[in-house]
C-alpha cells in the first residue's frame, strides 16, 4: 500500500486511549465496549481500543472489544482493532494478547525521537533509540502482519533524524508511520511541509501508509491533520469530540466534515456515517462527564443555531446563505431560530407564525417593541414568552388591584409571613396575611387571600439590574388562569390556558416580586371580565 495510493482516508479513532487521557475521562469497560460498537457502526477503519500493559482492566477491556467489534457475524468487514504499547517487550506482549482475537488487530508502539524526550525523559542516545525501533519493531511484526510505529514528538523531532528512524521501522515490518505533533506545537504549513519531507525522504516510504497525530495547544489540531493530509497522508488520528491529553486530539467530526464539506478542495473521501456523529458525541460526553462547549465546531448545541436577526432573515429566505451544512447530515436537530436580543422582524413573526398568531403589520410592531423590550432583560425568548407577549398586547394592563402596601417577617427563627393591603378598584383597602415557604411566597397568598383568583405560577425569574447593594431588582412573573381558555382570536388551540406576563421592579425584591404577581393578576382579570371588587375580601385575617 503506498503513501498516497488513493484518496481514502482512514479513520483511526483513539477515543478510547488518547481520549480517556483527558483527566477525569475514564470508562468503565461496559462504556468502552459500546463506544466502539457506535465507532465500528459508524464506519471508523481502526480503533485504538486502549493501552494494555497500563492496567489489567485495560487489557481486560480491549480483549473484549477485540472479540466482540473486532469480528463480524454477518460477513462485513469489521473495523482493525489496534492496541498501544510501549517500545517494550512486555507492553508489546500485553497489546498483542488483548488484540489477537481480533479478524484485524494491529499493534501501535511508539518511541520519542525529538531531543529533549531522548535525553531527558528516555535518558537514551539516537543510536540507542535506533535500536530500539529495529528491535521492537521487528518483534511486534513478528506477532502481527499489521504493525504501526509512531515517533513521539515528531513535530519537535530533528528532520534528517526522523527519516532514519522511519525507514527503519518499514524496514523492521511497520506498515503504517504514524507522525505525531504531541504538543500541538507545529504550525499548518511547518506540519504539511514535515509530512511532505516524511514522504520525500524516507527509504521504503511506498510500503506504509502515512498518518497524522495532532494535538490541540495551540487549537490548531485540525488544521495540522487537514495539512498532513494535502501533504499525502492517508490516516488521521483522532478522537470524538477531539478529547485528550491535555487540549485535547484532533476531532473526529472536524476532519471528517472539512473533507466532506470542502470535497472539490481535498478530492478526499472517508468511510463515516456522518449522520451517527452527533450521536456519539453525545454518547462519549454522557460517559466521559466532559461536557461539549455549545460553541464546539459540529456538534456544539450552538452549531446550527441563529440569533441574530439579519442571518434569522438570510436562513428564512435561503438555509445556505448561513449554514455551510445541512444539520441532518451530522444527525443534528434541525436548524434553530433562537429569539433573543438580537432576532429581527422576519424571525418573529415567522416563530409567531408557527404557534398560529397571524400578527398584521401594526400588530406585528408593536408585538416586536414589547419583545426587545423582553430580550433586553431575558436571555432567550421562549415560545411560552411569546404567548405570553401576545395576551399582554392583547389586554393592556389595566390596573384593579394597586399595592398599597407590604410587610414581610422572614429569617430563620420565625414563619415567614408576609402582610399585603391592596387597593380595589372602588378604592377600598384589603388586608391580608399569610405564612408560606419563604417572604415571596407569603407575599403571593396573601394577594391570593384578597383577590381569590385561580391561577398558577409558571414562571418566577428575579435579576438585578443595577449593581451595588442598592441595586434594583426586577422581577417577571408567569401566571396561567386555571380553568381560562383561550378565546382571544388569534390563539391557536381554544382550550389552551392562557398565560399572562407580569413585570415589578423595586430595591426591595419582595416588593418587586408582589408588584409584578399583581400586574400579572390584574391582566388575567381584565382578560376574564373579572372587573369588580372582591366578592370576600377581608380585612385583617390571618390566613394559614
Ligand atoms: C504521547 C502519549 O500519549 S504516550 C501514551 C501515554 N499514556 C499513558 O502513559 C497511559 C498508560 N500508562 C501507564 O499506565 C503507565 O505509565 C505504565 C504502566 C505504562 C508505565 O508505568 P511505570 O512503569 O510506573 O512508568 P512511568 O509511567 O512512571 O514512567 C514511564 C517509563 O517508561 C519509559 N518510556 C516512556 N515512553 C517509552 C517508550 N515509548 N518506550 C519505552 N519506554 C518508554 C520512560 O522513560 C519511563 O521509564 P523509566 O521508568 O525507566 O524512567
Ligand atoms: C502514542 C502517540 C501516537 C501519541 O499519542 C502522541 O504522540 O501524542
Amino acid at each position: 500500500m503506498s503513501t498516497a495510493d488513493n484518496n481514502r482516508v482512514r479513520i483511526f479513532d483513539t477515543t478510547l486511549r488518547d481520549g480517556e487521557q483527558s483527566p477525569g475521562a475514564t470508562m468503565t469497560s461496559a462504556e468502552k465496549l459500546e463506544v466502539a460498537r457506535g465507532l465500528a457502526r459508524m464506519g471508523v477503519d481502526i480503533i485504538e481500543a486502549g493501552f494494555p500493559a497500563a492496567s489489567p482492566d485495560d487489557l481486560e477491556a480491549v480483549r473484549k472489544i477485540a472479540d466482540e467489534v473486532g469480528n463480524s457475524a454477518d460477513g462485513s468487514t469489521p473495523p482493525v482493532i489496534c492496541g498501544l504499547a510501549r517500545c517494550s517487550k512486555n507492553d508489546i506482549d500485553k497489546a498483542w494478547e488483548a488484540v489477537k482475537s481480533a479478524a484485524r488487530p494491529r499493534i501501535h508502539t511508539f518511541l520519542a525521537t525529538s531531543d529533549i524526550h531522548m535525553e531527558y525523559k528516555l535518558k537514551m542516545t539516537r543510536e540507542q533509540v535506533v535500536e530500539k525501533v529495529r528491535d521492537m519493531v521487528s518483534y511486534a511484526h513478528s506477532l502481527c502482519d499489521d504493525v504501526e510505529f509512531s515517533p513521539e514528538d515528531a513535530g519537535r523531532s530533528d528532520p534528517q533524524f526522523l527519516y532514519k528512524v522511519l525507514g527503519v521501522a518499514i524496514q523492521s515490518g511497520a506498515t503504517t508511520l504514524n507522525i505525531p505533533d504531541t504538543v500541538g506545537y507545529t504550525m499548518p504549513a511547518e506540519f504539511g511541509a514535515l509530512i511532505s519531507g516524511i514522504i520525500q525522504n524516507t527509504p521504503g516510504v511506498e510500503k506504509a501508509v502515512i498518518s497524522v497525530h495532532c494535538h490541540n495547544d495551540l487549537g490548531l489540531a485540525t488544521a495540522n491533520t487537514i495539512a498532513g493530509l494535502q501533504a499525502g497522508a492517508r490516516q488521521a488520528e483522532v478522537t470524538i469530540n477531539g478529547i485528550g491529553e491535555r487540549a485535547g486530539n484532533t476531532a473526529l467530526e472536524e476532519v471528517v466534515m472539512v473533507l466532506q464539506t470542502r470535497e472539490p478542495i481535498f478530492k478526499l473521501t472517508t468511510g463515516i456515517d456522518t449522520t451517527q456523529i452527533v450521536k456519539m458525541s453525545k454518547l462519549i460526553s454522557n460517559y466521559t462527564g466532559i461536557t461539549v462547549q455549545p460553541n464546539k465546531a459540529i456538534v456544539g448545541a450552538n452549531a446550527f443555531a441563529h440569533e441574530a436577526g439579519i442571518h434569522q432573515d438570510g436562513m428564512l429566505k435561503n438555509q445556505q446563505t448561513y449554514e455551510i451544512m445541512r444539520p441532518e447530515s451530522v444527525g443534528a436537530s434541525l436548524s434553530k431560530l433562537v429569539l433573543g436580543k438580537h432576532s429581527g422582524k422576519h424571525a418573529l413573526k415567522t416563530r409567531l407564525e408557527s404557534l398560529g398568531y397571524e400578527l398584521g403589520d401594526d400588530e406585528l410592531v408593536k408585538m416586536f417593541e414589547r419583545f426587545k423590550m423582553l430580550a433586553d432583560k431575558k436571555k432567550m425568548i421562549t415560545d411560552a414568552d411569546l404567548e405570553a407577549l401576545v395576551s399582554d398586547e392583547l389586554y393592556q394592563p389595566r390596573e384593579l388591584y394597586s399595592l398599597d402596601g407590604l410587610q414581610v417577617a422572614c429569617g430563620t427563627m420565625g414563619m415567614p409571613t408576609a402582610t399585603v393591603r391592596l387597593r380595589d378598584p372602588e378604592g377600598e383597602l384589603h388586608v391580608q396575611a399569610c405564612v408560606g415557604t419563604g417572604p415571596v411566597d407569603a407575599a403571593f397568598k396573601a394577594i391570593n387571600a384578597v383577590i381569590q383568583f385561580q391561577n398558577s405560577l409558571q414562571e418566577f425569574v428575579v435579576h438585578a439590574v443595577t449593581e451595588g447593594i442598592d441595586a434594583l431588582g426586577e422581577v417577571t412573573v408567569r401566571l396561567q388562569g386555571e380553568g381560562e381558555t383561550a378565546n382571544v382570536g388569534l390563539q391557536p388551540d381554544q382550550n389552551q390556558p392562557r398565560t399572562f406576563g407580569g413585570y415589578g421592579a423595586d430595591t426591595d425584591i419582595v416588593v418587586a416580586s408582589a408588584k409584578a404577581y399583581l400586574s400579572a393578576l390584574n391582566k388575567m382579570l381584565v382578560a376574564s371580565g373579572h372587573y369588580g371588587p372582591p366578592e370576600k375580601a377581608s380585612t385583617e385575617a390571618i390566613v394559614y
